[in-house]
């Protein structure tokens, strides 16, 4: 993302790759508008893509009821009429975090991942120089048909009971990167998407706005920094409790 400084200058952000570089900039007399770019960068980065995750996660969930029915059953039984979802409810809600997992699988908030290489390397015969940037395929590794059985059907049920997690060291899964510059906000961001979406479905049914089918529902992303749904998910809440 090419920001000019006085029209003359230029400034490459790489929100994943130099954290450390953008809080210098930070306090570089680089201009406001470019100062206000990194506070928008920073700040679409941390709720942008909790967003998506929520919004995706309803996605499925209206194409696959029987996922829907689950989730909601779940959440009903665990929470019962306290009237709202609290974080003590988070570690009984085990199918929810499945969905969560294999919404972030299929649909990864981030489809790709800047890293730079530290020293030249070879991959696949590829002759990588030092210092180039490479981009990880996050979406194209959630979706390997030699690790995961079909690989483009909504399953949450293979994230439950299962150990692989978010955490970076699965490396077929990586929703929140890996290594040195893995997401920081995970604590934050995990436990507020699962709040909201069991909210979501805890006080609410759901159903197709008047005249619109489950199959009008799909999952095109704008390109960018993170995975927008290209048509907004317009869904009609009934009240359930
Ligand atoms: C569902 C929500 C989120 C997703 C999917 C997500 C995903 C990511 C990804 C893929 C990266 C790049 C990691 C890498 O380079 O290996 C990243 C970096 C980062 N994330 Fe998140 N993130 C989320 C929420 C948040 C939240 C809530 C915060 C802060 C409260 C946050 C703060 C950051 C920061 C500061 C970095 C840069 C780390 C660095 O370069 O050292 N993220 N995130």
């Amino acid at each position: 993302m090419p920001l000019m400084k006085d029209g003359s200058s230029k400034c490459h952000i790489n929100l994943s790759e130099n954290a450390d570089d953008l809080r210098t900039w930070v306090d570089l007399d680089i201009g406001t508008d470019v100062k206000s770019a990194i506070m928008e960068y920073a700040f679409i980065g941390t709720t942008d893509t909790s967003k998506v995750t929520i919004e995706m996660a309803m996605t499925h969930l209206m194409k696959n009821p029987e996922a829907m029915k689950k989730a909601q059953e779940e959440v009903r039984s665990v929470v019962k009429d306290k009237g709202f979802v609290d974080e003590d409810d988070i570690p009984r809600l085990e199918y929810i975090n499945a969905v969560i997992k294999e919404t972030m699988r299929i649909q990864p908030a981030a489809q790709f991942i800047p890293k730079a290489t530290s020293e030249r390397c070879v991959i696949d015969g590829y002759h990588i120089p030092a210092e180039t940037m490479v981009l990880v395929n996050v979406w194209t590794i959630g979706r390997d048909p030699q690790v995961w059985d079909k690989p483009d059907k909504f399953i949450p049920e293979r994230f439950v009971g299962s150990n692989i997690d978010m955490g970076g060291q699965n490396f077929e899964f990586i929703p929140f990167g890996s290594g040195r510059r893995i997401c920081p906000g995970i604590p934050i961001a995990l436990p507020s998407v699962e709040l909201a979406l069991a909210n979501l479905l805890y006080k609410f049914d759901w159903k197709m706005p008047h005249g619109m089918k489950i199959d009008d529902l799909d999952f095109e992303a704008t390109p960018g920094l993170t995975q927008h749904k290209k048509k907004p998910l317009k869904l009609v809440a009934t009240k359930s409790i």
